[in-house]
């Protein structure tokens, strides 16, 4: 079974606090997410290789630490995926970027495949799929699907806020994907919004309601 981290440092805690008033604006909200998914990205990356190599400080030779150069790919769920793009992408800046584009019927809370362009070496990458929700899990654990199907081997979930029903779907669907959240919160609503939350993350952040 896959593990579930939750990553609840407080330097988090505080930017989510902001994220999940209903107060605070689409500028602060986008800035918050972004934010949050560069601080993430220290807990998703401890497993990353180093090799070391010589090198001349200035004051003597001495051997150290460098990234391996593994090949990463950031991939968004569109659109909301797409605000934690910028700041994973500020500590990773070698990562490709590909689009997963999914929406959640409002009726059936089923998740819709628009769009998927991923880069080309897919069996090759690491992935990490972002999306700020995990509600039911559907739109995540369809992504990762995807994700197999075109050779992927290698897949961890980021998410902001997730929610226990959220985490047993993707758990039950892929065991083999790592999921990290920055909160894990109590429920679902009969809506499929996760409770408390944030409300619609997608249209926060795009200011689309
Ligand atoms: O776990 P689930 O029940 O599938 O719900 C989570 C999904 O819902 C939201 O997307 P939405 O459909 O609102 O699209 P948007 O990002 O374009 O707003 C969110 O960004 C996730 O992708
Ligand atoms: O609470 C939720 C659930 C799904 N999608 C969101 O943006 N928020
Ligand atoms: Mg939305």
């Amino acid at each position: 079974m896959s593990k579930v981290v939750v990553i609840n440092h407080p330097l988090i805690q505080h930017k989510l606090t902001i994220m999940r008033d209903k107060n605070t604006g689409s500028r602060e909200f986008r800035e918050m997410v972004k934010e949050i998914g560069m601080l993430m990205v220290y807990e998703i990356t401890r497993d990353l290789p180093l090799k070391e190599i010589e090198i001349e400080t200035p004051v003597t030779k001495t051997k150290s630490k460098v990234l391996v150069g593994k090949k990463l790919a950031v991939i968004p769920i569109l659109r909301a995926g797409l605000g934690m793009v910028d700041g994973i992408l500020e500590m990773i800046p070698a990562a490709k970027v590909g689009h997963v584009g999914l929406y959640r019927d409002p009726e059936t809370l089923q998740p819709v495949e628009y769009f998927c362009k991923l880069p080309q070496d897919v069996e090759e990458r690491d992935f990490l799929v972002v999306d700020p929700m995990l509600a039911t899990g559907g739109s995540a654990a369809a992504a990762i699907k995807l994700l197999k199907e075109k050779g992927a081997k290698s897949i961890k979930l980021v998410c902001l806020v997730g929610c226990p029903e959220g985490v047993k779907f993707v758990q039950d669907e892929h065991p083999d994907v790592d999921i990290f959240l920055a909160a894990l919160d109590e429920k679902l609503n009969d809506h499929g919004y996760i409770v408390p939350g944030l409300g619609d993350a997608g249209d926060r952040i795009f200011g689309t309601k």
